[in-house]
């Protein structure tokens, strides 16, 4: 371990050292593919390590979706826990009060999200330092990550935090590169760009692609402000993950107005005070809006939709989703679904549909069988 530890410092090293031009930016290109390698190697379990979640941190899913609080020590996510469900995670005023990944269950909507309060990780997490290596992993498993900053501290926390989980593959905020890439037995490789590329050329990509031993293979780059990074991101598909990232400002009880003002209006960002129990309900609001969770209510023929309790599905669900959340076996003896509300062509009347529709937040469904 010390050993890759060592070698993705001295690419660090010769990446400083190296002036960013044209001459030098196929070798940085190699570089690049040579760290992301060697990071992924740092994440796999030493040989006979189990699992590799390490003790305390195996949490099994539970619920509708998975929150991760992630961020430096004694920010206030195990207070934050305590404020938003009725786990007690110990708060104090030390570093690391909180030593394995906490699990709550926070209630809204009809849903029950599973929330996991982590220790606090610092700067060098990702290459092991502290807990950190279980507590990204833990995160990387999550369906938002709620990054929780403390407002009274300097601004570059943020950036610390999102390189630590960049240097394990989580990708927060953004959608997967749009460029093609397949792996090929024979033929060699074909590199097509759709518009011409402003980072990005034939050699270069050929260079990466020889270097990760991918001879024979098939490209294609749609996005012409495509990256070397994302051309690394995609050859590292496995090893990567996109999640929606809030970032929360804790302790506005200590910052000025104007502090304050400027903070709430940046991007993906909310800010509170657990202290004062400021803004902790706008918090939980905006992460069920990220969460793009849906609300499906079902109906028996002849009857009033139940609109007491709600199936809960992912964005982007079908009425296949909601038939295995009914029941595993219900899609078998299906024959089509009536569909009220805003997914229907027709909002107020219903529409028959077939197993591939697109449900709506708040939809009203009823299953007829064969
Ligand atoms: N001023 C102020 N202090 C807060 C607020 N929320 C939490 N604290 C305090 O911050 C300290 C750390 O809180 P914790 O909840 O233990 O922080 P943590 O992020 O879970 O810390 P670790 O588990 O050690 O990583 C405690 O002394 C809290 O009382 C807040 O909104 N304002
Ligand atoms: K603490
Ligand atoms: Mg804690």
């Amino acid at each position: 371990m010390v050993n890759i530890t060592e070698k993705i410092k001295e690419i660090e090293e010769e990446m400083r050292r190296t002036q960013k031009n044209k001459a030098t930016e196929y070798h940085l290109g190699l570089l690049k593919g040579k760290l992301a390698r060697l990071r992924a190697q740092l994440l796999e379990p030493a040989p006979g390590a189990g699992s590799g979640g390490g003790s305390g941190f195996d949490v099994s899913k539970s619920g509708d979706a998975r929150i991760a609080l992630v961020g430096f020590p004694s920010v206030g996510k195990s207070t934050f826990l305590s404020k938003i469900t009725k786990t007690k995670s110990e708060v104090a005023a030390y570093s690391f009060t909180t030593l394995t990944a906490i699990p709550g269950v926070l209630e809204y909507g009809g849903a029950e999200i599973q929330v996991l309060d982590l220790p606090g990780i610092i700067e060098g997490a990702a290459e092991g330092k502290g807990r950190g290596r279980q507590v990204i992993s833990a995160a990387k498993t999550s369906d938002l990550v709620l990054m929780i900053l403390d407002a009274t501290k300097k601004a570059e926390q943020r950036a610390l935090l999102e390189a630590e989980l960049e240097a394990v593959g989580i990708r927060l905020n953004r959608e997967p590169p749009n460029i093609y890439l397949k792996a090929k037995k024979a033929g060699g490789m074909k590199i097509t760009f759709q518009s011409p590329p402003k980072h990005l050329d034939e050699k270069m990509l050929y260079n990466i692609l020889r270097d990760y031993k991918m001879l024979n293979c098939e490209v294609l780059v749609r996005d012409e402000n495509a990256t070397v990074d994302d051309f690394i991101d995609v050859i590292m598909k496995d090893h990567r993950k996109y999640i929606k990232c809030l970032y929360v400002y804790n302790k506005i009880d200590s910052v000025s107005l104007d502090f304050l003002d400027k903070l709430a209006r940046e991007d993906h960002t909310v800010v509170m005070s657990c202290e004062l129990d400021l803004g902790i309900q706008d918090v939980v609001e905006r992460c069920w809006q990220e969460l793009q969770l849906m609300r499906i209510y079902t109906k028996r023929k002849g009857e009033d939709p139940d609109f007491s309790e709600a199936l809960i599905v992912r964005n982007n669900s079908t009425i296949e989703d909601v038939c295995d959340q009914i029941h595993r076996t219900l899609k078998e003896t299906f024959k089509y679904a009536m569909v009220w509300g805003s997914s229907g062509k027709y909002s107020l009347q219903s529409q028959r549909v077939g197993l591939s529709h697109l449900v709506n937040d708040e939809d009203v469904v009823q299953i007829v069988a064969k």
